[in-house]
């Protein structure tokens, strides 16, 4: 099917298959550990999907606004890779899926010398945080918003300060991990608090399923924006983050999203989840009920099913 056939029997089938995925809720639940992320609607769920052309289709919840949280991890990744480079990321961070929960540190002390193993995971994406340039963390969430902006093409993308203060006052497990990569020598010369202060901003970034279609279009156009024409992030930079997408995007579930959907795609825990086609589409979707791997339940569930009536996957 082309493109413009493809986009006509989205638009024709979607709210009705968002219509079926949404019973999957009943069969998942909220994240609770950060206590403002509780709240969110059980039953929620919402897509959008945008075309290189700007043309858009959305279904269900759409206008629910969330955090990103570690749907962040994407494009704070980029932003460090834009400032120092490939060679010194990868001396901080590793190039592989643990297998292990997000938030574990187990392989820090088991596992020589102590990196974290990939940027996803928050050992991970905490150092990365270090990582960005800036004077102090003000400076740092500064820039990192600033981008944000500029690649969902909104200039009032916002935090969330109730998330992030829940957040903040409850992470003891991410300060725990970061004390550990201080010990580790990872840290630079950052302090935790600050570390920290820059990553739970982040990940309090408040969006819309719009703003994560936008942001992953330009993803899905190889870093140069389609309805602009501006290059925003260097094409190999592209190709390291939808690589890291493919293996540890979805958590410990990302091998069977590769295999169901076949897409890059990263979840966070407020039940967001970004995706693309190539050269296609942006897609936006939220279902704050998670799985038992920490991904929106009914997310996967639609995604999964478009992917496979729509023979989208990369594979
Ligand atoms: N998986 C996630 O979305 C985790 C992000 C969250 N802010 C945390 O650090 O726990």
């Amino acid at each position: 099917m082309t493109s413009a056939k493809n986009y006509e029997f989205i638009n024709s089938v979607l709210p009705q298959w968002l219509e079926t995925s949404r019973l999957q809720t009943v069969h998942g639940s909220t994240a609770a550990y950060i206590p403002e992320l509780a709240k969110a609607p059980q039953e929620a769920l919402g897509i959008h999907i945008m075309c290189g052309n700007g043309e858009h289709v959305s279904a269900g919840d759409c206008g629910h606004v969330f955090t990103l949280q570690s749907i962040s991890k994407v494009f704070t990744l980029i932003l460090a890779l834009m400032d120092h480079g490939e060679e010194a990321i990868f001396a901080k961070v590793g190039m592989e899926p643990t297998g292990d929960d997000f938030n574990s540190m187990l392989k820090l002390e088991l596992v020589r010398p102590g990196i974290p193993f990939n940027p996803f995971i928050n050992a991970g994406a905490i150092t990365i945080s270090s990582l960005i340039v800036g004077d102090g963390p003000e400076e740092k969430s500064a820039r990192i918003l600033e981008f944000f902006r500029r690649l969902a093409g909104s200039d009032t993308l916002d935090y969330n300060m109730d998330v992030y203060h829940s957040e903040s006052e409850t992470g003891h497990r991410n300060r725990s991990l970061a004390y550990f990569l201080l010990d580790n020598g990872v840290l630079g010369g950052s302090s935790v608090e600050d570390v920290l202060e820059v990553y739970f901003r982040h990940c309090a970034i408040e969006v819309t399923c719009a703003d994560l279609a936008r942001m992953g279009l330009i993803l899905a156009f190889d870093g140069k924006d389609p309805l602009t024409g501006d290059t925003l992030i260097p094409r190999r930079y592209v190709q390291i983050a939808k690589t890291f997408m493919i293996t540890c995007g979805m958590y410990n579930a990302s091998g069977e999203f590769a295999i169901q959907a076949g897409l890059p795609a990263k979840s966070g825990v407020s039940g967001g989840i970004l995706t693309l086609v190539p050269g296609q589409y942006g897609i936006g979707v939220v279902g704050p009920a998670l799985n038992s791997k920490g991904n929106s339940i009914a997310g996967v569930h639609l995604l999964e099913r478009l992917s496979q009536e729509l023979d989208w996957s990369i594979f």
